[in-house]
């Protein structure tokens, strides 16, 4: 349930009044996402996103994001820009938090991609990564490659509650990451980071949005696709690799990028180091909520079982 801040009928129509949109019908918690505080507000003029930016996000971030949104949104990418107020100001602040509005998207987050879906879906990030081409802003990522030993070593031993020899496992996997990781011979570009097939919306086979630009930053443009690689082609336990969304994923992203033998060659470590980012975070996230609380803890163990996959894959490139 992602609702943390609780915003009164009285300071939500008081904080529309800042914009030209209309007077509030009704605004209704939205349960999906764990970061934000997000509702669905319905006005006299359209419905839109209204969201409370909590810990995980940073407030001098924003405006790297929503020049991030804007950029795309002029592009003629699916993206939601934030709603300028009457004095052109995107980034507010409500009930103590920093919040945005935000433009509403039609669609529906998918739980298990077609290869028809997934092919719209990398499609789709290809376009993105064009139309960054020419965008400027710059933001480190702070979920990259330089953050995962940190993370690992606060994590610590207390993994191994979560599994037996997790710790061990993950250590091992981080040390061939870093052995292998060839970054700086990589093209960079903003990247969105966190393309999880609940961050893209869609009708049927088409994509009508791409959200949940809060990871978005300054890395390595395959990287993104190896994000999306391992979020989209297994299913939810993480062990069944599922080759069809995962190629389709690849081959449409390749009409606009195609892969340079260097890249393929690198793409198993850079999901590798997908997987370990996102078992890390999912790993600090089981060890550091409480089992009781309404946040629904996302299992790490999925991106264990993908680890597996992509150095299964690479063992038999190099046979
Ligand atoms: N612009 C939008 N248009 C339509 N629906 C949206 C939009 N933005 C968010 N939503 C809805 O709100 C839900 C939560 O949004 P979002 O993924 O940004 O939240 P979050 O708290 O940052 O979550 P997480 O990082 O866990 O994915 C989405 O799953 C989607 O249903
Ligand atoms: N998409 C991430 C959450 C944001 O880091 C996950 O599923 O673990």
């Amino acid at each position: 349930m992602a609702v943390y801040t609780h915003v009164s009928a009285e300071a939500l129509a008081a904080f529309l009044q800042r914009y030209d949109v209309g007077e509030l019908i009704s605004a209704k918690g939205i349960a999906e996402g764990v970061e934000n505080s997000n509702y669905l507000v319905d006005t006299t003029r359209g419905r839109y996103i209204l969201t409370l930016y909590e810990k995980r996000v940073a407030a001098d971030d924003l405006p790297f994001f929503m020049a991030l949104l804007d950029h795309l949104d002029t592009k003629g990418l699916p993206v939601p820009p934030a709603i300028k107020d009457r004095a052109g100001e995107e980034i507010q602040e409500l009930e103590g938090r920093p919040a945005c509005l935000i433009k509403f998207l039609s669609g529906v987050s998918l739980s298990h991609p077609t290869p028809a879906q997934a092919h719209a879906a990398g499609d789709a990030m290809g376009a993105m990564h064009r139309a960054v081409a020419d965008f400027t802003p710059t933001r480190p990522n702070s979920m990259g490659i330089e953050t995962w030993r940190p993370l690992f070593e606060r994590c610590g031993r207390s993994m191994d509650d979560i599994a037996s020899g997790l710790y061990d496992d993950l250590g091992h996997a981080l040390d061939a990451v870093e052995a292998n990781w060839r970054g700086a011979d990589l093209d960079r570009s903003a990247i969105h980071a966190d393309l999880f097939p609940d961050n893209v919306l869609m009708i049927g086979n088409q994509v009508t949005g791409l959200i949940d630009f809060y990871f978005a930053c300054t890395d390595i443009r395959v990287y993104d696709l190896a994000v999306m690689h391992t979020a989209w082609a297994f299913d939810a336990k993480g062990g069944g690799y599922d080759a069809a969304v995962g190629e389709a994923l690849i081959a449409s992203y390749e009409q606009h990028f195609p892969l340079s033998p260097f890249e393929r060659a690198q793409f198993q470590t850079l999901a590798s180091g997908a997987c370990i980012r996102f078992a890390l975070s999912r790993a600090w996230d089981w060890l550091n909520t409480p089992a009781d609380a309404l946040v629904m803890r996302k299992d790490p163990l999925a991106y264990v079982r993908r680890l597996k996959h992509y150095d299964a894959e690479l063992v038999k490139r190099s046979v």
